[in-house]
């Protein structure tokens, strides 16, 4: 049975951009005629909609990709506070089940043929007291698609974080540049120091869109070459 290509989006913080440019790179992905879909392993942040508990990245995830593989395996640990997700589940009384993680991707990786698994926050979050998002990447074993939100600060946190990802053992597949902040100065000057200190290729730099729409603007994307 064949298997996903699939990458790990971590960001460069929370609110930066990570489920908008995986919107984009799965629109990217469909646009060459590949069944591509999201999934957001862990969420914190949700409301109830029609009797689920539903994260709004999920949401957004899901209507993104080319079908609906349910939520339980889209998000399958969907905290309520929207706060960092190891105080939330020990709120909620119980801890982020790694295993069923694993299974929810295992049984999407067969239903695509493109996987962007977007983290929460930045690349290294707690999930448990000795686990954080970086393990779970590594867990899973993918390379990673790092997503830049570019203002100021944003070099040190790209190169801090490619560190990271590095030190797991990881592959850094490719960066996007987002421009979540339009009043950035310099930022030509920034994307160059950034593509002068990755050892990646840059996918791409997704402007600031109106409409917040990722579908308008994934055209600007590269696919990380698949390996
Ligand atoms: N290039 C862009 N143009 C317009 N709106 C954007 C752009 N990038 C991000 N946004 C908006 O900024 C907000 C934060 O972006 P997003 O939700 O993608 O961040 P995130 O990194 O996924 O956050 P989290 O860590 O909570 O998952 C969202 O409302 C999103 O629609
Ligand atoms: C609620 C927010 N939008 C994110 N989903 C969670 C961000 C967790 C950040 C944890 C931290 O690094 O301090
Ligand atoms: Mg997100």
């Amino acid at each position: 049975m064949s298997t996903a290509h699939a990458w790990f989006v971590a960001g460069t913080d929370t609110e930066i951009g990570k489920t908008f440019a995986t919107c984009a790179l799965i629109h990217a992905a469909r646009a060459r005629h590949l069944r591509a879909i999201g999934m957001k392993p862990v969420a914190a942040g949700a409301d109830w909609m029609d009797g689920e508990l539903i994260n709004e990245d999920a949401a957004r995830l899901r209507a993104a990709g080319s079908f609906d593989p349910g939520i339980a395996l889209l998000n399958p640990i969907c905290l309520q506070a929207p706060i960092a997700p190891h105080i939330a589940a020990a709120e909620e009384g119980r801890s982020i089940d790694t295993r069923l993680i694993r299974t929810a991707f295992d049984m999407l990786a067969t239903q695509a043929d493109c996987l962007f698994v977007e983290g929460v926050g930045g690349f290294r979050v707690p999930l448990g007291d000795d686990y954080d998002t970086a393990d779970l990447a590594r867990d899973l074993d993918l390379p990673v698609i790092l997503v830049v939100g570019l203002r100021l600060g944003c070099i040190n946190h790209a190169l801090l974080t490619a560190e990271a990802i590095s030190a797991r053992g990881l592959r850094l597949a490719g960066w996007i540049g987002n421009q979540v902040d339009p009043a950035m100065l310099r930022v030509e000057q920034n994307i160059d120091a950034l593509r002068s200190r990755l050892n990646a290729p840059l996918l791409g730099v997704l402007p600031r869109v109106t409409d917040g729409n990722p579908a308008t603007v994934a055209n600007r994307l590269t696919l990380p070459v698949i390996q």
